[in-house]
């Protein structure tokens, strides 16, 4: 395990300088809050000194009691971990006070790509857009899982876009959740959306960079259909869904879209991780190489199943919830580096039980 790192895959030795000076002092608040999250508020700013647009993220440092200094501090670092990569959200300086860290972010202006999801209109993607941005999704993913980050948190709310019109690039944002996979860890709780986490999170099963595949599966077929794969009318049934791997594939739900897409989908929404589709092998899919025609703009049917985040512009309490209800499994879960054999001894979650499993502890064993 690398030194800097803790048991939980967080690691919290950083290279960016911390600034005690006060933000303001270099930046200016501009325009309206750019969105939020659980303990976040990211808000756009403009550098005195340059006159360069930023995205603020002001991130409180105490959550729920707890101090919560180390989880920022493993952001700080999974970004700083790749800034080579043009598709992650760029690092420029960090600012703290008593009580908050202030990540100065790239801005990316064209918002998230939630947006064009749930667009019934002109606004939406055509399959053309999919493929491309499709492709710079991986090609991000790809970098992260090269220097044994698992993101754990992919969802349309968190893939910006950096215009909109004309459609720009992807850039990956919320670095909140990620892991360091360098050696095997335990993470203990696990905090996502329920529409987007694999089955092996549901059934505390190890993680694994397959993990993070699993949601851009989810991802695509969102970003392609407009709908939901795995939403159901409660939490329950959501995890019901996605533990049967319950996913309609219809000709009518995938009106317009090529065969090779849904193909494509089909090598990512694999109930065992071993078998999913890597981020390398999607890439090298044949519907990432073919070229759909631009038109027409996918789902301009009624607007979709997707639940539409609350962007409050409230400035007073970043805990309330953004974005559709969280999930929050408090658990034991083990890493694993690569695909190593893995053996879980944890009785699969039953959905007779209440719908957040709370087990705390469960024996896995591991063969790597
Ligand atoms: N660099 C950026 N440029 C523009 N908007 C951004 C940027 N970073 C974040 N945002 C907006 O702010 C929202 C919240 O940011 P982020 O997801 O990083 O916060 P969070 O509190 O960690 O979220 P979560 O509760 O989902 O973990 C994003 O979904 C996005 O809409």
């Amino acid at each position: 395990m690398p030194a800097a790192m803790n048991k939980n895959g967080m690691v919290t030795e950083i290279h960016t300088r911390i600034r005690k000076e006060p933000f303001t002092a270099n930046y200016e608040l501009v325009g309206r809050e750019l969105g939020r999250g659980k303990f976040a508020v990211v808000k756009k700013c403009v550098e005195k000194a340059t006159g360069k647009q930023f995205a603020a993220k002001f991130l409180r440092k105490r959550r729920k009691g707890a101090d919560c200094r180390v989880d920022i501090l493993n952001e700080i670092a999974v970004l700083e971990s790749a800034k080579e990569s043009p598709y992650v959200v760029g690092l420029h300086e960090v600012y703290e006070t008593n009580s908050e860290i202030v990540l100065v972010l790239e801005c990316a202006a064209g918002g998230e790509i939630f947006n064009q999801c749930v667009a019934d209109n002109d606004e939406a993607f055509t399959e053309k857009d999919v493929v491309r941005l499709a492709k710079q999704i991986l090609t991000g993913v790809a970098f992260l899982h090269q220097n044994n980050v698992v993101h754990l948190d992919l969802k349309p709310q968190n893939i910006l876009l950096t215009s909109v019109r004309p459609l720009g690039d992807i850039r990956i944002v919320d670095f909140g959740l990620s892991r360091r996979m360098d050696s095997v860890t335990e993470v203990r709780e696990i905090l996502g959306t329920p529409e987007y986490v694999a089955p092996e999170i549901l059934n505390y099963e190890p993680i694994s960079t397959a993990t993070d595949m699993w949601s851009i599966g989810v991802l695509i077929y969102v970003m392609l259909t407009g709908e939901s794969p795995f939403l159901g009318d409660d939490k329950q049934e959501t995890f019901l869904n996605i533990s049967q791997v319950n996913v309609d594939y219809s000709q009518e739900t995938f009106e317009e879209v090529s065969s090779l897409a849904v193909d494509f989908i089909k090598s990512l929404l694999v109930k065992n991780p071993r078998k999913r589709a890597t981020a390398e092998e999607c890439l090298n899919h044949p519907w990432l190489n073919s070229h759909p025609h631009s038109h027409p703009h996918l789902h301009t049917r009624a607007a979709s199943s997707l639940d539409e985040p609350e962007t409050s512009q409230s400035e007073s309490e970043p805990e309330s919830p953004a974005s559709s209800p969280e999930l929050g499994l408090i658990g034991s879960y083990l890493m694993c580096p690569g695909k190593g054999e893995l053996k879980a001894g944890r009785d699969t979650f039953s959905f007779s039980e209440p719908p957040f499993p709370t087990r705390t502890e469960i024996q896995q064993e591991l063969i790597c």
